[in-house]
C-alpha cells in the first residue's frame, strides 16, 4: 500500500475516548473501527502518525495503512467502487436502489472515486438508463440548493451494460467497461494504484441468483480489491431451498462476500432498538418474563400486491414479512446483551435466541386473504382479482401467530405477530406490554379505571411517523382522584429536525464498508426457516383455506380469538388512536 501517514486503529474504540476530547461525542453503536462524527453518522475511525484518532469528513480523507478488511483486502481509502445494480430495469431498482445511491452522493457518503453500473438483459444505452433512473431521484432533503447540479453529476456516474444473467461473456463484457472506469478514477486521482472495489447489488428474481452469482463472480470480480455481493430476499421458500441456495451461493463466494439484505433492518427504529434497550437503565432491568406480558410484532399495509401478485402468490405473507422482516426485529428485541457491538458478537446473540424458539404450531397461526370491497363508491379489488395470480388460490395475505422461546428470559412471553395487506391502515411496530402493578394502591380507590388492564405499554413505531411512547397511569389534574392512561411521547418529527434516511441508504452505504451487522448470517437464516417450515408445510399440504377479510379492514377476526388464547388484547386494536 502507498504510504499514507494515517492507520486505522481496529478496536481501538476505548482507547480513542481516552486520548481525545471531541471523543466524548463517541457513539456507542459505532462499530470499533468507527466513530460517531457528530451527524449522526459512524464515520470510519483513522488514526495519524501523531496518534491522535481522526474523523473522516468522507472516505476520500480516509487513508489506510497494511490493515485489511475481512475480505483480506484493503478498505476504502486509495480505492474506487463500482456499484452493479444486477435487475437495473426491474421495480426495486428504479424504486430504492438508484434513488439510495443518489442519495448518498447528494450528502457526499459515497467513495470519491465510485461508479454506479446498471446491468439487466433489457436493451438500453447509459443515457437511456440516465433518463429512466432520474425519474425516481429526488433530492430527499428537500429546498437543498444544487440539487439538479448533484443530479447531473451522479447521472453522469451511471452506466448500463446489457446482457444475460446465466452468461459469463455478458459479465465478462461488464468487467472490462468496470476496468475502463476503475483506471480512469485512478488516473484522475492524485494517487496512482487504486484497488477496485466491487459491489453487486442482485436486484432480480430469486431463480437466477445463482447463476448471476456463478457468472459474475467468474468473470467480473475484482482482482486485487474485495467484491461483494448484496442477495435480495426471499432467501429460499423453505429450510430445504434456503439450504441449497445458501450451498449453491457457497460454491461461488465466500460467507464474508455475501451481504443478505432485510431492508427493516435498516431501519430507524429498529436500529434505534438496542440502543433503547442497553443504554437506558430504565428499560434492560425490566426485559423479561419478570415484568413484560407479551410482545406485539405488527405490519400492516393499505394496499394490496398490486403489481406483485406473480411473485407473491408463491411465497404468501408469511414468507414475504414474518420469517424475514418481523422475526428479525424479535430477534434484537429478545436477544442477550452481546458481548460488544461487532457484527459478529450480535449475530451470535441473534442466532441463540433464534435457536431457543419453539417451531410454530398450526394452532398458533390465523390465516387470511383479502376479498374485493366497494367503499364511497371505489371499489377495491380482491387478491385474485390479480391476473398474475392463479384463480382460486389460497395464498394468505394476513397472518397472525404466536410465538415462543424457550428459554430462562423468556418462558412462557407470548411473542404475537401480525402482517396483512390491503388493511385499513400502514403501519410497522413492536408493542411491548407490561404485567400489572402487584397490589395497586389505587386499585380500589380510583373510580373508572381497571388498572389491572391498564397496564403501562412501550410502543416502538417504526412507521410511519416513527415515534416511541410510553404509556403510563396518570393522575387527572384536579381535586377528585381520577386517572387515565397518557403518553410519555418521543415523537421524531418533533425531537429530530434531520430527516430519517432511507433503509436502503444505510444498508448500501454498510455494505460499501463492510459492516456486516445489519445483513443475515447463513446460521440466522437456518435458524429463522427452522421454527416457520414445519408450518408452512402443514399450512400448503391441508390446503388451510383463509379466513377472507374486506379490502381496507383491520383484518381475519381470527387473529383476536389466537390472540384471546393467551390472554392478549392487540395493542393496535384496543388503542387505534395510539
Ligand atoms: N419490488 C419490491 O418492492 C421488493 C423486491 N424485493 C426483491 O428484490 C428483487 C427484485 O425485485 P423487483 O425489482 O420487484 O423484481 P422485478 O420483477 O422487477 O425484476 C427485476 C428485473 O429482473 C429481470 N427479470 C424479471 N423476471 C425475470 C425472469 N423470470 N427471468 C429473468 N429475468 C427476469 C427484469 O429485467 P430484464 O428483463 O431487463 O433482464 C426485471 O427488470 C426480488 O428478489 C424481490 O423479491 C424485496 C423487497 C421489496
Ligand atoms: O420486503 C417487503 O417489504 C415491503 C414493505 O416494505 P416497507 O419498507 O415499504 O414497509 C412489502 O410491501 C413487500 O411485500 C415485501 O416483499
Amino acid at each position: 500500500m502507498a504510504a499514507t501517514g494515517l492507520q486505522f486503529r481496529p478496536g481501538a474504540i476505548f482507547s480513542a475516548r481516552a486520548a481525545h476530547p471531541a471523543s466524548r461525542k463517541l457513539y456507542h453503536h459505532c462499530s470499533p473501527q468507527r466513530i460517531y462524527d457528530g451527524r449522526g453518522r459512524c464515520r470510519l475511525m483513522a488514526k495519524s502518525t501523531n496518534g491522535r484518532p481522526q474523523i473522516s469528513a468522507s472516505f476520500r480523507e480516509v487513508m489506510i495503512d497494511e490493515k485489511s478488511s475481512e475480505d483480506g483486502v484493503p478498505e476504502q481509502g486509495g480505492a474506487t467502487v463500482s456499484i452493479t445494480v444486477v435487475g437495473a430495469s426491474g421495480d426495486l431498482a428504479k424504486k430504492k436502489i438508484f434513488p439510495a445511491l443518489f442519495a448518498l452522493f447528494y450528502e457526499d457518503w459515497l467513495p470519491e472515486h465510485f461508479t454506479v453500473f446498471g446491468y439487466a438483459r433489457s436493451k438500453m444505452s447509459d443515457e437511456e438508463l440516465r433518463n429512466m433512473i432520474s425519474l425516481t431521484l429526488t433530492c430527499r432533503i428537500d429546498q437543498r440548493e444544487n440539487c439538479s447540479d448533484k443530479m447531473e453529476k451522479f447521472l453522469k456516474r451511471c452506466f448500463y451494460q446489457s446482457g444475460q444473467y446465466n452468461s459469463e461473456e455478458g459479465f465478462s463484457e461488464l468487467d472490462k467497461k468496470l476496468k475502463e472506469k476503475e483506471k480512469f478514477n485512478a488516473k484522475t486521482s492524485h494517487q496512482a494504484g487504486k484497488v477496485p472495489n466491487r459491489l453487486f447489488y442482485l436486484s432480480i428474481p430469486p431463480n437466477i441468483f445463482v447463476d448471476v452469482v456463478r457468472s459474475a463472480s467468474r468473470t467480473a470480480s475484482s482482482q486485487d480489491g474485495w467484491t461483494r455481493f448484496i442477495v435480495e430476499k426471499p432467501f429460499g421458500r423453505d429450510s430445504g431451498s434456503s439450504g441449497e441456495l445458501t450451498r449453491s451461493l457457497k460454491k461461488y463466494l465466500a460467507e464474508e462476500q455475501i451481504f443478505r439484505i432485510d431492508h427493516y433492518l435498516g431501519k430507524e427504529l429498529v436500529e434505534n432498538l438496542s440502543v433503547l434497550r442497553f443504554s437506558n437503565l430504565v428499560f434492560e432491568p425490566l426485559w423479561s418474563r419478570n415484568y413484560i406480558r407479551n410482545v406485539q410484532l405488527i405490519f400492516s399495509e393499505d394496499f394490496g400486491t398490486e403489481g406483485r401478485g406473480g411473485y407473491f402468490d408463491n411465497y404468501g405473507i408469511i414468507r414475504d414479512i414474518m420469517q424475514n422482516h418481523l422475526l428479525q426485529i424479535l430477534a434484537l428485541f429478545a436477544m442477550e446483551t452481546p458481548v460488544s457491538l461487532d457484527a459478529e458478537d450480535i449475530r451470535n446473540e441473534k442466532v441463540k435466541v433464534l435457536r431457543s424458539m419453539r417451531q410454530l404450531r398450526l394452532e398458533d397461526v390465523v390465516v387470511g386473504q383479502y376479498k374485493g370491497h366497494s367503499k364511497s363508491g371505489k371499489t377495491y379489488p380482491a387478491y385474485v382479482d390479480d391476473p398474475t395470480v392463479p384463480s382460486g388460490s389460497i395464498t394468505p395475505t394476513f397472518a397472525a401467530a404466536a410465538l415462543f422461546i424457550d428459554n430462562a428470559r423468556w418462558d412462557g412471553v407470548p411473542f404475537l405477530m401480525k402482517a396483512g395487506k390491503a388493511l385499513h391502515t400502514r403501519r410497522a411496530e413492536i408493542r411491548v406490554q407490561f404485567r400489572r402493578v402487584p397490589g395497586n394502591l389505587y386499585r380500589r380507590n380510583v373510580v373508572g379505571t381497571d388498572l389491572d388492564k391498564a397496564t403501562n405499554e412501550l410502543v416502538l413505531r417504526v412507521q410511519p411517523d416513527e415515534a416511541i411512547y410510553l404509556k403510563i397511569n396518570n393522575k387527572v389534574p384536579g381535586l377528585g382522584m381520577r386517572l387515565d392512561s397518557s403518553n410519555l411521547n418521543l415523537l421524531y418529527s418533533e425531537r429530530y429536525r434531520r430527516e430519517i434516511p432511507d433503509a436502503y441508504e444505510r444498508l448500501l452505504l454498510d455494505a460499501i464498508e463492510g459492516e456486516r451487522r445489519l445483513f443475515i448470517r447463513s446460521d440466522e437464516l437456518d435458524a429463522a426457516w427452522a421454527i416457520f417450515t414445519p408450518v408452512l408445510k402443514q399450512l400448503e399440504e391441508k390446503r388451510v383455506a383463509p379466513e377472507l377479510y374486506p379490502y381496507g379492514s383491520r383484518g381475519p377476526v381470527g387473529a383476536h380469538y389466537l390472540a384471546a388464547n393467551y390472554n392478549v388484547r392487540w395493542g393496535d386494536i384496543s388503542n387505534d388512536e395510539n
